[in-house]
């Protein structure tokens, strides 16, 4: 039986669609506003307000409700005047079951004053993520980092003068995300992957008969090869400094000249160990860093820092920090989470600090921050095949 019989007669059938599509929505609306109503205020999105009467709790207005047939229901929202999208991300995870969800991604509109909800019956990034990670060519190729929330495949290309900064708590997948990260690059001919690892799997023996090998430092066996290593790479980033043809203010890596890449594992953990044993030693090697970061990018050179926690004590001062412009954080606490992403990953940081294995937050200059899962590359020893070649 047709819902509408008594307009029928005098609709075409486009409008009767739209019509029908019309009644629908509203019918939507209808039956979401209380909802909505109620979940808004009592996750803090409310504002009392004096009208004629007394008192009145206002609410963001629901403007639309979207229900397609493939993906998760969308509501549309009119914020209250000096709401932003980041107040409501704020209160998602008391939002998302008084809406009956079980996570909300909420995406402000490029007019500012709305914010599309989407209501998700699982978290997007739950199941492993699982690429192919196919060796990079060239510098200016894109290396996966991750899969977004919102579907999107995150990647970046070494030839961006941007230093990446990584960090996480213990077994939150720091090292899979490396591994999966410098195996696609191994094989570029412009990329020489340095540095230094005091852990000895991260680099080392991995790289064992791969041009790469000579420079870098691993183990703890030898600590003054460590800064012997870093300050090396800063006498070839002076030479190339030194050696820059007029009207030139920046090198273009080749295979004969190939972007640097120096990797600092357990960064934090070189610097006590160095400190332990020799004061100066520990200043030689943070004098080095600080100089590949701060000077390295005309000379293609780019810097990869892990830790646990970024804080300024631990990784040689803050300096250091603020010249890594690609941040991505596995599990940390919140406040880590903020030190290293700035104010607006707070709203992220409750659920951040038990996040699963291999789950991160990302951000760099001009790119929003985002949740993404890094991909599974596969066991420690697929990580040595893949950069170390035949023999393993
Ligand atoms: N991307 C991922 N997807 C799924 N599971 C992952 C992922 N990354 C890591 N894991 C799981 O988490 C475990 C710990 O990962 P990993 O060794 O990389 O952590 P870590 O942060 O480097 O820890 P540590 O500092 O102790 O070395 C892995 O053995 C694996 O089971």
């Amino acid at each position: 039986m047709s819902l509408f019989p008594a307009r029928r007669r005098w609709l075409s059938g486009p409008q009767r669609g739209a019509y029908r599509r019309e009644v629908h929505a509203q019918a939507d609306r209808q039956r979401w506003r209380p909802v909505w109503h109620a979940a808004a205020e009592g996750s803090g999105l409310s504002r009392d307000v004096a009208v004629a009467a007394g008192i009145t709790t206002i609410v963001p207005e629901l403007v639309s409700v979207g229900r397609p047939t493939v993906g998760p229901t969308a509501l549309v929202v009119r914020l209250l005047p000096g709401q932003l999208a980041a107040d409501v991300r704020a209160v998602a995870d008391r939002l998302a079951p008084a809406l009956g969800a079980v996570q909300l991604r909420v995406t402000g509109l490029s007019d500012g004053v709305h914010v599309r909800i989407e209501l998700l019956d699982r978290d997007p990034l739950a199941e492993a993520f699982r690429p192919m990670l196919p060796a990079v060519a060239t510098i200016t190729d894109p290396l996966i980092l991750g899969l977004a929330d919102d579907g999107v495949v995150v990647s970046h290309a070494l030839a961006d003068a941007t230093h990446l900064a990584v960090q996480g708590m213990n077994g939150s997948g720091k090292s899979r995300f490396c591994y999966g990260l410098l195996s696609q690059c191994a094989h570029a001919p412009d990329v020489l992957v340095a540095g230094s690892d005091i852990t000895g799997l991260l680099l080392g023996g991995p790289w064992a008969g791969t041009r790469h090998r000579e420079h870098q430092a691993a183990g703890t066996g030898d600590l003054e090869q460590h800064a012997a290593s870093l300050e090396r790479l800063v006498e070839l980033m002076d030479q190339r400094l030194a050696d820059m043809p007029r009207g030139v203010d920046k090198i273009a890596p080749s295979s004969d000249v190939p972007l640097v890449l120096v990797v600092a594992e357990e960064w934090p953990g070189l610097l006590r160990a160095a400190q332990a044993r020799d004061r100066k030693l520990a200043d030689r090697i943070t004098s080095a860093m600080l100089r590949l970061a701060s000077e390295g990018r005309k000379a293609a050179f780019r810097v990869l820092v892990l830790a646990q926690r970024f804080e300024a004590a631990a990784v040689g001062g803050g300096y250091l920090r603020e010249q890594l412009g690609l941040t991505i954080s596995f599990r940390v606490p919140t406040e880590s989470l903020v030190m290293l992403h700035g104010d607006d990953a707070r709203e992220l940081g409750a659920a951040h600090r038990t996040a699963e294995p291999g789950i991160a937050v990302v951000s760099a200059p001009g790119r929003p921050l985002a949740r993404m899962r890094a991909p599974w590359f596969g066991e420690y020893r697929d990580y040595c095949a893949a950069v170390g070649g035949d023999d393993w």
